[in-house]
């Protein structure tokens, strides 16, 4: 199970007339000379103090598209800024307001963690910053690592490093790609915590994750890519009241009715199905019933954003 994030609060307004947190006009990305098509013409725009949620399969382009924001690699096509500082003409300016949590683990194997984060403080000309430097070590359970050599850290210690590194000059928009990818349970829930009360107090978030529980419980808008393109684009409640809103879900050893094939999940014993209403219920349930298929463990339950998602990607709705 996954460990349940904190709900995030609802987003702070924008400020009236000024430029978005994030804008992403018309990027593309190919690669091996036009062979690979990584990014076709994603645009969307992501406001201040929003919790933003950008989801998509294995390869759907995310951390394409994470790379130009962060400078990391060049667009094919179009054009990325942040808060009005276009990422290429304007680099500078645009990688200060960004504090990016990268998916990899890099790290400098020669410093302790304090002298990392204070190396990192002086790439962005902050000084005497041992104040939030604390502040960021005690939120995100480090600070009894302060003196440990980054080598002594294990895998999830120095995940929460590299939080720590991309907070450390308070960029306003914070970029997290799949911070949460084989960490434990409880840094889930340390970094929930602290993520939300910086979003509380103004920062805006961009996420990418393969939990979707996480992003379900956490962001306000969500986009799903899929091989590039951008197949929805809502809040988090319109995506998950527009689809089929009511999953029932059993265990069987029988093969189900070809009728309700196209419309189930079957992992195992368990089945899956979707249905829209408690009519569409009651037509599953008698379907089984005439089909003679023996049900046990019945649940009835609101469909969540792993259904929505799957049911995008599966090109229902793309
Ligand atoms: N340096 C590269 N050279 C060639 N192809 C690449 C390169 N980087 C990414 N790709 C390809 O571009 C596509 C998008 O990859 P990307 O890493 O952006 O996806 P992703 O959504 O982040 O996937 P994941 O969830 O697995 O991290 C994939 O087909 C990938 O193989």
């Amino acid at each position: 199970m996954l460990a349940s994030p904190p709900t995030s609060p609802a987003a702070s307004s924008a400020p009236a007339g000024g430029p978005p947190a994030l804008r992403f006009h018309q990027v593309s990305k190919t690669y091996r000379a036009g062979q690979v098509k990584a990014l076709d013409q994603v645009s969307f725009d992501i406001q201040p103090g929003e919790f933003f949620g950008l989801l998509g399969p294995n390869g759907a382009g995310k951390t394409s598209l994470i790379s130009i924001l962060g400078g990391l690699s060049r667009a094919s096509g179009g054009a990325v800024s942040v808060l009005g500082h276009d990422v290429v003409n304007d680099y500078a300016e645009a990688r200060k307001k960004l504090g990016i949590v990268p998916q990899e683990l890099v790290f400098d194997p020669f410093f302790s963690v304090r002298e990392t984060l204070r190396i990192q403080s002086g790439y962005f000309g902050v000084r005497n910053n041992d104040d939030w430097i604390d502040e960021l070590l005690l939120n995100l359970g480090l600070a009894d690592k302060a003196h440990f050599n980054m080598r002594q850290l294990s895998g999830g210690m120095k995940r929460r490093v590299l939080v720590a590194q991309a907070l450390v000059h308070r960029p306003p928009v914070i970029v997290l790609d799949e911070p949460t990818a084989g960490v434990d349970v409880e840094l889930r829930q340390t970094l929930w915590q602290f993520i939300a009360r910086l979003n509380r107090e103004g920062h805006t978030v961009l996420l990418t994750t393969h939990y979707l529980e996480e992003a379900e419980a956490l962001c306000h808008r969500i986009a799903m890519l899929k091989q590039g393109r951008i197949v929805a684009l809502d809040r988090t409640s319109e995506l998950l009241a527009g689809r089929a809103s009511t999953m029932l879900q059993f265990k069987t050893d029988a093969a189900l009715p070809m009728s309700l094939l196209s419309q189930s999940r079957v992992t195992g014993r368990i089945v899956q199905i979707k249905a829209h209403d408690a009519a569409e219920v009651e037509t599953i349930l008698a379907t089984l019933r005439e089909a003679a298929c023996p049900v046990e463990d019945l649940e009835i339950g609101r469909a969540d954003l792993e259904d929505v998602f799957l049911e995008i990607m599966q090109g229902a709705h793309a």
